[in-house]
């Protein structure tokens, strides 16, 4: 019986990678897809697989198509005939030159292309009726016609020029620039003829420029109306509030359905008597850190929010149960997300699920099935049946796992403990955090401790499993890893995310400092080897820290993607909403928006740190990461810069994943022994990696 092994970058790429499920009409068989990562071609290739809810091994429905085949978002026919689902391919002659709708039967066979729009398919539900299918695409729309489409479409990718040229005030998103002269419409398909009929042609309509989704409206039960949300404002821009309107099938005709200067509304959901509404409402006008809440709409104009007295953010999708007396939806509490129904009658909410971390669900003809992970395992597909009468609070809920797809890789894998620990932090407060403790973790050793900052500010870790800040990983290479769920952080109501608003860093970082102090009252945290790490915002956080610790507190730093000039950080995609954050606009009050910046202190930088960034980041653009790497070198402080020029704000092809994470074993591996101060301000002759050659 070999020993088993922890778990290391190239394990952590062997594993699969489950998406949403979308379970057929009698819930007896669920549909996902599978994303197979091969390290040896750094890439991955996604595949559908069918899986008995009722009992039985999964079956894989597609071969996914090339190579890179990315066949994605499957969802069951309201007839169960088919499965819909969204692939790039090559057949029948055609190479699709953008992601398209195809159809395949649950019994298998060829799947067939539904769908060849010049700019391909972003999201789709099916009509109730499993004839159409609405789906979301860019156009021109000042074009009439796919003929017409197609044409502007090739002129734009055979253009001899390069230049991106816009006036608009939203024009890119995380790392895409929103397509020149195009905006997102809403189409209908018909599953027979293969027909398309765009619904806002001809009209000034248009869906949500940032990464529109299925959430972003719905068809109406007898396939008569649809409901979307849009930015009602004639310049789009991503602090606007959005706001619901319906479309009339036949007439085309479209009516305003509720908008309010006030308040956010999102992920709009029919009950399937047709006679309510449910919706995400967010008060932004209050503050933009306030929560997604559950609202509903009558047919009389009417709504109402029903989660008002719950203190936590709803995620989208909402979906009304069977009876349509209650609201299904996932939210987070305190590091941990659940599944949760919403009573409409009574408001009260009840936890159907507890994680981990809840991330999809699917419900059909009473059916339950869930996507779930935990700190121990990447996400699962499980049915959640119900034990004891329904609705009783005595009932319990229990798991049935339909795949195991993971499970020899893990059951050969040592993986840490990991526990959720609280502490007094800034302001007297209760903070949480998780530790991840080594495989084989004895209290009576001395282990160095690793902080894994996360990022947001607005969002938390914990009992979730992490591809790209994964603690087993680093728990792996000895460190007891820390990830503190600091003041800004969600899932700790309102007043907690709030905190920090106008005021970035301070309270984050005597979370951060506390956690620390506490952790080294443990006999096994080796005070000489202190380490911290973060992305984005959590890169922020470390830069932070090495603009307000002493030299010597900590060893080493990894920044990734971090902030270290707001001001600067005005070339970012989400530059309309700092003012909120920072409580100013830097032309207003520079000194408030430098005193939340580490390069207002730049002076005082004095710990080694291993600087990240991908080109094609326009959330937090390299430059951020260059000025601060720049920075260090200019002080002598001792610093390396790990560069992507394919990457964004995240590193997710594989090779660049493995060499990610063996940089931070091997920076921080290199400031482990020695005085426990950082290294003298000098330049370091390196000698380390290969001289790079100069750039052609
Ligand atoms: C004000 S928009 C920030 C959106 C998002 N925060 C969610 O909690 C985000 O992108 N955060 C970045 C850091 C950042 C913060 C503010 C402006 C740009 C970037 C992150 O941590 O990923």
């Amino acid at each position: 019986m070999t020993a088993a092994a922890s778990l290391d970058p190239s394990t952590l790429w062997q594993l699969a990678r489950l998406g949403a499920p979308s379970l057929c009409p009698d819930g007896a068989q669920a549909v996902c897809a599978l994303t197979q990562p091969e390290l040896a071609h750094n890439r991955s290739s996604s595949a559908l697989w069918l899986l008995s809810t009722l009992g039985g091994a999964p079956r894989r429905l597609t071969s996914a198509g090339s190579p890179q085949g990315k066949d994605g978002n499957p969802r069951w026919s309201p007839r169960g005939d088919h499965i819909a689902f969204i692939a790039q391919r090559e057949q029948e002659g055609v190479k699709d030159e953008a992601p398209q709708l195809y159809l395949i039967p649950p019994d298998g066979g060829e799947a067939r292309r539904l769908t060849q729009v010049p700019s391909g398919v972003e999201d789709f539900k099916w009509f109730p009726d499993g004839r159409r299918i609405a789906f979301i695409a860019w156009v021109f729309p000042q074009l009439k016609g796919q003929t017409a489409q197609a044409k502007a479409h090739k002129q734009q990718q055979e253009r001899k020029d390069s230049a991106y040229v816009t006036e608009e005030t939203l024009y890119r998103y995380w790392d895409q620039n929103l397509p020149m002269g195009r905006v997102p419409h809403l189409l209908v398909v018909d599953v027979d003829s293969g027909r398309v009929q765009d619904l806002f042609e001809g009209s000034a309509h248009e869906l949500r420029r940032a990464e529109p989704s299925a959430t972003d409206f719905d068809i109406s039960p007898d396939g008569r109306r649809i409901v979307f949300v849009h930015d009602p404002h004639p310049h789009k821009d991503l602090q606007h509030c959005h706001a619901l309107a319906e479309i009339e099938l036949r007439s085309r005709q479209v009516r305003p359905l509720l908008q309010d200067p006030d308040w956010d509304l999102s992920a709009p959901v029919y009950s399937h008597a047709g006679q309510h509404l449910a919706f995400l409402a967010r008060h932004q006008a209050r503050r933009y850190t306030m929560p997604e809440q559950v609202a509903v709409l009558d047919t009389h104009g009417h709504w109402a929010v029903l989660s008002e007295d719950w203190d936590h953010s709803a995620q989208a999708p909402l979906r009304w149960d069977e009876d349509d007396l209650g609201l299904l939806f996932c939210a987070e509490h305190h590091g941990r997300a659940h599944l949760w129904r919403l009573d409409v009658k009574t408001c009260a909410t009840h936890m159907l699920y507890e994680g981990g971390h809840c991330s999809a669900f699917d419900l059909s003809a009473g059916t339950l099935v869930l996507l779930h992970d935990s700190a121990l395992h990447p996400s699962r597909l499980s049915v959640l049946e119900q034990e004891g009468q329904e609705g009783q609070e005595a009932a319990t809920q229990r798991l049935r796992r339909i795949e195991s797809f993971n499970d020899t890789l893990l059951q050969n894998l040592k993986l840490g403990r990991c526990e959720e620990q609280w502490f007094k932090g800034a302001q007297g407060d209760d903070v949480q955090m998780w530790v991840t403790y080594p495989p084989g973790f004895s209290a009576r050793r001395q282990y160095p401790l690793l902080h894994v900052i996360h990022g947001g500010p607005h969002t938390a870790m914990g009992d979730s499993w992490h591809w790209r800040w994964n603690a087993q990983v680093l728990a792996a290479q000895g460190y007891v890893v820390a990830a503190v769920n600091y003041h800004g952080s969600s899932s700790f109501g309102f007043e907690f995310q709030d905190s920090i608003t106008g005021r970035w860093g301070q309270l984050e970082l005597q979370d951060i400092e506390a956690a620390t102090d506490t952790l080294l009252r443990q006999p096994y945290i080796d005070a000489k080897r202190l380490y911290a790490s973060g992305g984005s915002y959590g890169g922020y956080m470390v830069a932070w820290m090495n603009a307000h610790l002493s030299a010597g507190r900590y060893q080493a730093y990894v920044c990734h993607a971090g902030v270290f000039d707001w001001q600067a950080m005005h070339a970012s995609d989400a530059y309309t909403g700092l003012h909120e954050s920072l409580g100013a606009r830097y032309w207003e009050d520079p000194q408030r928006i430098a005193a939340q910046s580490a390069h207002g202190r730049a002076q005082h930088l004095s710990t080694p740190t291993l600087v990240v960034h991908g080109q094609r980041d326009f959330r937090v653009p390299d430059a951020q990461g260059l000025a601060y790497y720049n920075t260090l070198k200019s002080l002598g402080v001792s610093a390396r810069l790990l560069w992507f020029p394919d990457e964004n704000h995240w590193v997710m092809k594989p090779a660049n994943s493995v060499l990610w994470y063996q940089e931070i074993f091997d920076w921080l591996g290199r400031h482990s022994a020695g005085p426990s101060r950082a290294q003298a301000r000098r330049p370091r002759s390196t000698s380390v990696g290969n001289t790079p050659k100069r750039a052609r």
